[in-house]
């Protein structure tokens, strides 16, 4: 569907281009005759509302739109510069003379079957036009939106695995050992053990990239430790400022706030059936929001831990999929 708009707010739809193209001549001819011009012949018209308006008598610019993918589709044009050679399968070729931009000039049939597959596999936008897509909430501050990106490779969930006699021996959960112990080492075993992709349950999550025992810690929730009073205003903040806020209750007084000096984990979605928890560990006097692994994890899989957020009106739905999904985040 193409639309356009009149500056009064006009709007005219059509599946048809050149429906839309009659109505822009139309609409441009009732402005002239409005401004005391005379109607403009329509070849003169088109010529200069579909031509030198939009700066195609240029020819730096035609040099570059012959090049764009889907070009093949514009049967009414010769291309100038981006002729097809004969036998080549890629863009932007054509056979033929180009004798200017007119509408009445000939796109020069092409030989290539390759070449007419190539243009049949383009997709469409949806919208029409990349112009008239809505508007995605991406903010200029998420620097890691990225993250959630579909082209990042996942790790790769392991299925099964093979059972034989050679004697592997398996990481233990070393929940054996003192706290201060584990801690020490989890800083840079968490960089490998865990990788922050797109996911299911929203935007980005946080994922094993190995399998993970029982008990094991997994990420400290890392970040800023502040006073609770100033949660308020630092939340006003980031919300004038469209920041995400990312920020976990130690106790009453105390809030890590990861917002701007997190690291991973808190990018750790929330499951009403978790295979993580989180538990405030007191090492050498200092407190930690740490995560451990409530069940052994297999690689690829999705870290979560149960938010226990407290109950509201206004509710967060969850979209956790679980089996014993509360519907509600809160
Ligand atoms: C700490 S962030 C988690 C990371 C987040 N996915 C991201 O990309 O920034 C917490 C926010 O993620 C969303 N979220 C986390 N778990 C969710 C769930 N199960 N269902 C719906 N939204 C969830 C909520 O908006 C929540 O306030």
């Amino acid at each position: 569907m193409y639309e356009i708009q009149s500056q009064d707010g006009f709007t005219y739809k059509s599946t048809s281009i050149s429906e839309i193209w009659d109505k822009l001549f139309e609409a441009v001819q009732i402005a002239r005759r409005a401004h005391g011009l005379t109607a403009l012949p329509e070849g003169q018209l088109k010529e200069m509302a579909g031509v030198q308006m939009l700066g195609l008598k240029t020819n730096a610019i035609r040099y570059l739109l012959e090049q764009l993918p889907g070009v093949e589709k514009c049967t009414q044009y010769s291309p100038l510069y981006h002729k097809k050679q004969a036998g080549l399968g890629g863009p932007g070729v054509g056979v033929g003379g180009g004798n200017g931009m007119g509408m009445n000039g000939g796109f020069a049939s092409h030989g290539s079957s390759e070449y007419a597959d190539y243009f049949e596999d383009l997709q469409e936008n949806p919208h029409g036009t990349a112009r008239c897509e809505p508007y995605s909430s991406r903010s200029e501050y998420d620097m890691f939106s990225w993250l959630a990106s579909r082209h990042r490779k996942q790790p790769m969930p392991i299925v099964a695995q093979n059972i034989d006699d050679t004697i592997i021996p398996r990481r233990g959960s070393g929940s054996n050992l003192p706290m201060a112990m584990r801690y020490r080492t989890l800083k840079e075993s968490s960089k490998e053990s865990v990788g922050v992709y797109r996911s299911h349950i929203h935007g980005r999550g946080l994922f094993c990239n190995r399998d993970i025992e029982a008990g094991e810690m997994v990420i400290e929730y890392a970040g800023e430790l502040i006073r609770s009073t100033l949660t308020d205003k630092r939340e006003r903040y980031y919300d004038s400022r469209g920041i995400g806020c990312y920020m976990f209750k130690i106790d009453e007084n105390f809030v890590v706030d990861a917002t701007m000096r997190g690291n991973a984990a808190r990018f750790i979605n929330h499951s009403c059936e978790p295979n993580c928890y989180s538990k405030v560990v007191d090492i050498l006097g200092h407190k930690h929001i740490i995560i451990f692994a409530l069940r052994r994890i297999v690689q690829g899989e999705e870290l979560t831990y149960d938010y226990k957020f407290p109950f509201e009106d206004v509710k967060i739905p969850c979209s956790c999929g679980s089996k014993k999904c509360r519907k509600y985040l809160n």
